[in-house]
Formats: C-alpha cells, structure tokens, sequence
C-alpha cells in the first residue's frame, strides 16, 4: 500500500511556497465550459488528483484541455456534450459545478448525483433551487439529475438557505448568460467566489458584489475565453502555517494572503505564536513559546473555516490546556478523531463538539486519511510525534496538496512517501506521470 511515513520530533525552518488554490481553480476551470470563443489560459494551477479530474469531465464534453508549464489552456469553442459521468462525480463532488456552465450555454445538462462523502450527506438542493428559479427542469433518475431549459434562462431574485459556496458558483455561472438580472441572497463569500467572479467577468460577464452576500449578474448573449491567475490556496497556507505552529518553529509562508486568513491568524496568535505579516506572506514563529488552547468553532468564511479544523485540531492537542472544537459547517467532520486517538490523543465528542485535552505526548503508528484535511491533520501530528508514523488513505491528500511531502522536506522535516512497491517516491514524479497519462502536454 502507498504510505507517507514521518519521524516526528525535527523543528522546520524556512519558506514555503503556496500553490493555486483547489477551490478556486476547479470553478474556474467548470466556467471555462462557457467561453463560446477564444482560449483560456489560468496560470498557477496545482497539480493536484481534483484539477486531473475536472479536465478529464471538460475533456469528455469535447473540451480541448492542454497543459504546460503549470499553465491550462483551454478551448470550449465546438459543440459540447452534456453530460459529466458517475466515474468523475464519484471521485470529486465538484464535477458538479459544471452543471450551471452547461446548461446555460447548452440548455442541458446531466450530471451523477454526488451522494455523500467521510465529511457528510451533502446534498445538492440549493443548486437545484438555483436553476430552477432562472426557469430550468430538474428531473431526478437512475443516479443523475438532469437539468434543462427551452432558450435562455431568466434571471431573478434567488435566496440560498445556506451561504453554500457551491451553489453560489454554480447558480452565478448559470446567470451569467441568463435574460435580465439575476441577484443571489445569502450568497457564501469566500475568496474563492471573488476569483471565480473575476475570471467570468474577463470573460465578459457582469457581475457586481462577490465577496458580499448579495451579488448581482446581468446576463450576457456570449463570453468568451479569458486568461487568468488563481489566487494561493488558503487551505494550504493555513495548513503550513499550523506545522510551523506544531513544531514550535518559524516558517514564512510565501503567497499566503493574510485577508484570507484572518481567522486563523488571529487563533493562533490567541495561542500564543507570533504571526507577522510581511511584503509576500505571512511568517509564524512559534519557537520557545507555550502555546495555550483556545475554543474554535468552524463558521461559513470569514468565520473559521472547516478546511482548517482537523489540522487546527492536531495543534491543540500539543497546546497547555483543554479546548473545544465545534464543527458547524458539516455535519459529520470528526473521522480523524479516532485516527488521532491511535496516536495517543484524549478527545471526546459530544454532538458537534469535540474536547480536546491539550498537551497530549502523540505517539507514531499506523493511520488512514478518512479525507483530504483529515490527512493533513494526521501528517501535522505526525510531525510532533514520538517515532513514526505511517500515513495511509493518500488518494484523499492528493485531492488536494501539491507536494506536500517535498515542501516539509525542503523545510527540514524527516517525511518520505513510498508507493505500493515499497519504492520512495516523490510527488512531482508522480504529478508528472499523472499529467502525462491524463492530461495531454501542449
Ligand atoms: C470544491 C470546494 O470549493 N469545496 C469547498 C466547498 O464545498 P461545498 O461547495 O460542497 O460546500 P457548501 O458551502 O456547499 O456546503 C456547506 C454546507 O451546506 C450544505 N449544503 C450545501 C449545498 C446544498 O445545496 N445544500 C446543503 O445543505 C452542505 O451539506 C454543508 O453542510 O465549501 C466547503 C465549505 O467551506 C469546503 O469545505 C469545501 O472544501
Ligand atoms: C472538503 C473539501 O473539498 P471538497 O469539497 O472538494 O470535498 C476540502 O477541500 O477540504
């Protein structure tokens, strides 16, 4: 079995670069699908498994994908299938996104249900809602859920019942070629609407007030491919500002954006660390400092966000003091609690609480991602851990971290990966392999 194995106990010093986020990057790459004309080109895509399979959906509705130099260039100019299959869905919940492209630009579209994942049920009703407002067919069957609509869409007034980030992307790329004017209430802000927003309106679309909670679309006849930059993974940032937290070290996080960050910032220089925002990124230094628990309870952005609480979890078991960590965006995130009882941590969980006793002596073993933060979480208490431990359940961390092995490595941690055959490994090995074999080189 594929495993990264750690050996706990070495500080970390350095930098680290942060890559394009995933969650800006996989919308941005579903409202390519709406450029009738010209190429787009995005810059600073991560190689990561979720960018290789929303090319391989783009590349199944006859979507030209090509890839170099961390650039996709991407050309949606012929006729479009409509359809995103179960084999993609089923890897990664946001092929869904592509549904409010294709079916304002098509009419139709048909995609697998999702279904549920480690983290919770995830239902997708809010989307539908969306569509259905702006005058779509929903029709439910056999595992997919199709969308339709004669002509144009037509805008209107659309209040989500949750700030969802996915359904505030997908119903935002649908207005974009609607009749008249679409306005999104309770909509989520988060940074990575904001990228999503700026790159459909270099496409041409007229979108006012992403960031905020009310966004306005005017719909457009056409767009047209567009180049642009992802913004940095806050996801990832965070997660590296936390190991230079974990390890009682001093990282610089290089393209870190502290606005997007705020939360975490301000938690953990409530813990104690100093956190310095400098020209580029933001550097932690935790070095001969007690760091004290603090409560955290994940919150739609700017609240904390639920990315970061299975690695924010691991920090505060080496904290003075116990803490409360309340999980309010999903409904079921805490499957790395029993992998980090394994390692020797005391939490118990009550309802959507966990409790947590701070400064816990962790302890290497065996332990299996049950997904992408959870083993995240598991490498960063791995890090602090006495011996090694061996980390299993990889297919969920290369969802999502770019080289995550070679980026502590570079900073001085004691971290290797091996693959089924017991051989070492490395990622952009890998990465190149996987590019090659799915994604076409220009
Ligand atoms: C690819 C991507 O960007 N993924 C992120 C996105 O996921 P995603 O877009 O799936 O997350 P949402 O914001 O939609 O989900 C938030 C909550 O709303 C619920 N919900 C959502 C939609 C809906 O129609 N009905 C409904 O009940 C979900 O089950 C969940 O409990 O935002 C999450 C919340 O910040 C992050 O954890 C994910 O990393
Ligand atoms: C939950 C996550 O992603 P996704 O929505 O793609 O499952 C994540 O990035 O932590």
């Amino acid at each position: 079995m594929e495993k990264i194995v750690v050996c706990g106990g070495k500080p970390l010093t350095g930098r680290i670069r942060v890559s394009g986020a995933k969650n800006a990057v996989l919308p941005v790459i579903a409202a390519s699908i709406l450029g009738e004309k010209g190429t787009s080109v995005i810059d600073d895509v991560p190689a990561l498994d979720d960018v290789f399979t929303i090319i391989n959906v783009l590349r199944h509705l006859n979507i030209q994908v090509k890839y170099k130099k961390g650039k996709l260039y991407i050309d949606a100019t012929k006729d479009l299938g409509t359809e995103a299959p179960y084999e993609y869905v089923r890897k990664m919940r946001a092929s869904v996104l592509v549904m409010g492209p294709l079916l304002a630009r098509t009419g139709r579209a048909q995609v697998a249900l999702p279904g549920g994942c480690a983290i919770g049920s995830r239902p997708i009703d809010q989307h539908l809602k969306g569509f259905e407002a702006l005058g779509a067919t929903i029709n439910i069957g056999n595992g997919y859920v199709e969308a339709s609509v004669d002509g144009r869409l037509q805008g209107k007034n659309i209040y989500l019942d949750i700030p969802s980030v996915g359904a505030t992307e997908n119903i935002m790329m649908a207005a974009t070629l609607a009749q008249g004017v679409t306005v999104i209430e309770n909509a989520a802000e988060e940074p990575e609407i904001v990228d999503l927003a700026n790159y459909l309106n270099a496409m041409g679309a007229r979108i006012e007030g992403a960031g905020t909670g009310t966004i306005r679309i005017e719909g457009v006849q056409s767009l047209q491919g567009a180049a642009h930059t992802v913004i940095p993974d806050r996801i990832e940032a965070g997660t590296y500002m936390i190991a230079a937290a974990i390890t009682r070290s001093k990282l610089f996080i290089e393209g870190a954006v502290p606005r997007h960050l705020n939360p975490l910032i301000s938690k953990l220089a409530d813990m104690g660390a100093e956190v310095t925002i400098m020209d580029g990124g933001i550097q932690v230094d935790a070095r001969h400092k007690t760091l004290t628990a603090v409560d955290v309870k994940t919150m739609p952005h700017p609240g904390f966000p639920t990315d970061l609480q299975p690695q924010m979890m691991a920090l505060l078991l080496t904290a003075k003091g116990n803490s409360v960590v309340t999980e309010s965006v999903f409904e079921n995130r805490f499957m790395h609690v029993e992998e980090l009882k394994r390692m020797n941590a005391t939490i118990k969980i009550e309802g959507r609480s966990a409790i947590l006793e701070g400064a816990a002596k962790l302890q290497g073993t065996k332990v299996t991602a049950s997904d992408l933060r959870a083993g995240a979480a598991l490498i960063l208490a791995g890090l602090v851990a006495e011996g090694e431990t061996e980390i299993f359940g990889l297919h969920h961390i290369d969802r999502g971290y770019e080289d995550i092995v070679g980026k502590l490595v570079a900073c001085g941690a004691d971290i290797m990966r091996f693959n089924a055959a017991g051989e070492e490994i490395n990622q952009p090995q890998l990465a190149a392999i996987k590019w090659k074999a799915q994604a076409s080189y220009a």
